[in-house]
């Protein structure tokens, strides 16, 4: 049976970010992941998680000014020292949190973009050993261009090489099967092939990212295959609930 994670950037945001910790346990949940804890102290988030019994599954290192449209920083040569700085502080929340492994954003770039690339490598190779050293994996997500135009890291077999050329071991891949059904489809056959350097996957229906099962692939045979494959890490509910998010949470009643 998958491990879910409730994603509180997406599911239960119908209370405040701190209240969705005790809104997730209470549904059921006994791992949580969201893409940024920055705006709290490490220790309030800490606390939260263990007054409610959860484990911190994943979360983003800081991407740059979201606002301001930056979707991380690695693959953007001028930012090398911010990029730098990022690293420090996505280690004290894993610290505080327990967290075992953290996602690094690309950011916007061209891969063609020859100074992209080596910043990028370079930025995973120095964000591999420090994490490694704190006994972290790190994770790369592949993100459909749809959603996110212009992100560098977008296409699953241009991360499967890089995952694979350079050949660091704490280094995985995130599997968003909500991005790969985009961006490829074949989801079942990139499951099976990408299996060894897979540490953390993620789940929502395409198109409309809502609830699995709820969109044009047959989701719960996707989550039984990973169950056949041996995968043992979480699954990540990355999906914005069709209404409120406990009504939405029936699709899970199939692996009870
Ligand atoms: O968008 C996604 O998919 C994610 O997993 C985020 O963490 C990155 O934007
Ligand atoms: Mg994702």
């Amino acid at each position: 049976m998958p491990r879910f994670a409730a994603n509180l950037t997406m599911m239960f945001t119908e209370v405040p970010f701190l209240d969705r910790f005790a809104a997730a346990a209470e549904a059921g949940f006994t791992a949580v992941e969201y893409l940024f804890p920055y705006d709290f102290a490490p220790e309030e988030i800490a606390e939260r998680l263990r007054a409610h019994g959860l484990r911190q599954a994943l979360f983003n290192l800081p991407p740059g000014q979201w606002d301001a449209g930056d979707r991380g920083l690695a693959a953007l040569p001028d930012r090398a020292e911010e990029f730098r700085a990022s690293i420090a502080t996505a280690l004290d929340y894993a610290k505080a949190t327990g967290v075992g492994r953290i996602h690094m954003m690309s950011g916007l770039a061209r891969r063609e973009d020859a100074a992209a690339l080596r910043s990028y490598r370079d930025a995973l190779a120095r964000l591999c050993d420090a994490a490694g050293e704190a006994g972290l994996e790190v994770v790369i997500e592949p993100i459909n261009s749809r959603d996110m135009p212009g992100y560098f890291l977008n296409d699953f077999d241009f991360a499967a090489d890089l995952i694979a050329g350079l050949d660091l071991a704490n280094l995985k891949l995130q599997f968003d099967i909500y991005h790969r059904q985009i961006i490829h489809g074949d989801v079942l056959t990139g499951l099976r092939e990408t299996m060894p350097i897979i540490g953390h996957v993620q789940i929502a229906s395409v198109p409309e990212r809502h609830e699995p099962g709820t969109g044009e692939l047959d989701d719960l045979r996707v989550l039984r295959e990973l169950d056949a494959l041996g995968y043992e890490g979480f699954v990540g509910c990355e999906y914005r609930p069709a209404g409120e998010t406990v009504a939405g949470l029936g699709w899970m009643r199939a692996f009870d």
